[in-house]
Formats: structure tokens, C-alpha cells, sequence
């Protein structure tokens, strides 16, 4: 099954903070969008209430149907899954233990656990590892295949590239394509696409908690640009 993620019309405020002001933007099913923009213009915010951590208004339609009102765990079963922005791992138990958490928490058969340490085969040499001791790349990994086990028809990826090395993150943006070319909707959110450009096939720039523009791939650095102010190219 593939579902598109279509966002209409949402908000997310902080008290009388508003960090997402009407937004609306289309994940299709078996592609990757990107949503750039600066620190602070909302991306996690946007994210996180698509997933369903955070409170928004408006709707929030995976397949057709609208998650808006579900509780986040439903909302996970419902094939939504988020690798939040600092990964959110459990450092002090081992990496077989953080899919073994997830996987219980979602009611998963073991099986599922055994899949995930086979997504990356690093992940399967650092199975006894504490997830804290290990290296940045490795650990975003491990949130990726956490954030795979239920077999999502959506996955939310939060600055997955933001510290890594390139090679990781060339590793990682392969995994993306794969997915997306599997029929899963990918939606990355960004500062800078940075290599993340060559597997994005359009995207949106967001500023203050507003998107400003809508592009395909090649055109999208350069309009996140001009919103910044910076000239194209430069
Ligand atoms: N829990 C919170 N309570 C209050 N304000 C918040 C909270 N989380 C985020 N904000 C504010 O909401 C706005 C959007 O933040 P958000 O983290 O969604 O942006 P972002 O684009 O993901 O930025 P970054 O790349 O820095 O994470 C910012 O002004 C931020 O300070």
C-alpha cells in the first residue's frame, strides 16, 4: 500500500507562540520532499505535529484519511513514522534493546527487531553496543531502522545529515531513495540540502513558520535562497 501525506491548513503554536501558521504542502506516496528553511522557521514544529508529538489544528490526511485527532501511537500504527531531530535514542541500553522498545511499544513480533539490525550491518556488529557509546552516524542509523520497523507508508526525517559525515549521509540518502522508490512517502525537513539535493524530487521553503515556495529539486535551493535574501548561486 502507498499513501500520499496531504497537510491542509495547519498550525502549531507554543502558548501565544505560533511556530506554523496555515500551512499546506503534498508528500506523495514514492518520492522525497523536501521542506528547507532556517533555525526556527518551524520544520520540526511541523513535524512533530504531523507524527502527532505535538498538538496542531487543521488536517493532517495520510491516504485519504485525516490523522489529525488520532494520539500519536495510533498515528504510528496508522504507517506514520518520525526520526526526530537529535535522534531521541535511549543511550544507556543497547541497540538491539532501543528497536526491542519501539518494537513492543507497536506490538511487533520479534522478527521485526531482527530485520531492523539487518537494515544497516553495522547496526547488527553494534547489537550489544549502548546506543550511547555510538559514533553519530551509527546512532542515526539506528534511528532510521527504529523508525522502519513498523514498515511506515511515511517517514518524517528530521535533519537526518546534520553533523554526519558524507559518506553516512550519502549511505543514508540511499536508504531514502530505496524507500521512496518502494511507494513510501519521504519527507525530510532541512537547514540545507546539501547532498540531500541529488534524491529530492521537490520540496517546499518555509520562513516563520510560513512556506514561501514550492519547487522541483534543482530549483528548490535556489528559492530557498532568494527568500533568505542571498542571491542565487552565490
Ligand atoms: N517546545 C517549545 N516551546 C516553545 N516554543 C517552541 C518549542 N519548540 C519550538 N519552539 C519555537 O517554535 C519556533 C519553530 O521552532 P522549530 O524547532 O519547529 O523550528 P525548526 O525550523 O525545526 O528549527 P531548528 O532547525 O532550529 O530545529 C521557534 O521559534 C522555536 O523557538
Amino acid at each position: 500500500m502507498s499513501a500520499d501525506l496531504v497537510v491542509e491548513d495547519l498550525d502549531v503554536s507554543y502558548g501565544r507562540a505560533t511556530a506554523v501558521a496555515g500551512v499546506s504542502l503534498t508528500a506523495p506516496a514514492g518520492s522525497v520532499t523536501a521542506l528547507v528553511g532556517p533555525n526556527g522557521a518551524g520544520k520540526s514544529s511541523l513535524l512533530l505535529a504531523i507524527s502527532g508529538a505535538v498538538a496542531a489544528k487543521g488536517r493532517i490526511l495520510v491516504g485519504g484519511i485525516d490523522v489529525a485527532a488520532m494520539p500519536a501511537r495510533e498515528r504510528t500504527q496508522a504507517g506514520i513514522a518520525l526520526v526526530p531531530q537529535g535522534r531521541q535514542l535511549f543511550p544507556r541500553i543497547s541497540v538491539v534493546d532501543n528497536l526491542r522498545v519501539f518494537a513492543e511499544h507497536l506490538r511487533l513480533p520479534r522478527s521485526a527487531v531482527d530485520s531492523a539490525l539487518d537494515r544497516f550491518p553495522v547496526l547488527r556488529e553494534r547489537a550489544d553496543r549502548l546506543a550511547g557509546v555510538l559514533s553519530g552516524g551509527e546512532q542515526q542509523m539506528l534511528a532510521v531502522s527504529r523508525a522502519l520497523l513498523g514498515e511506515p507508508e511515511l517517514l518524517l526525517l528530521d535533519e537526518m545529515a546534520t553533523g554526519l559525515a558524507p559518506a553516512v549521509v550519502q549511505r543514508l540518502a540511499e536508504t531514502a531513495v530505496a524507500l521512496a522508490r518502494s511507494g513510501v512517502a519521504v519527507l525530510l525537513a532541512a537547514p540545507e540540502l546539501g547532498m540531500q539535493r541529488r534524491i529530492v524530487d521537490r520540496g517546499y521553503v518555509l520562513v516563520r513558520g510560513q512556506i514561501v515556495s514550492e519547487e522541483t529539486g534543482a530549483a528548490l535551493e535556489d528559492a530557498y535562497r532568494r527568500s533568505l535574501g542571498i542571491g542565487a548561486g552565490s
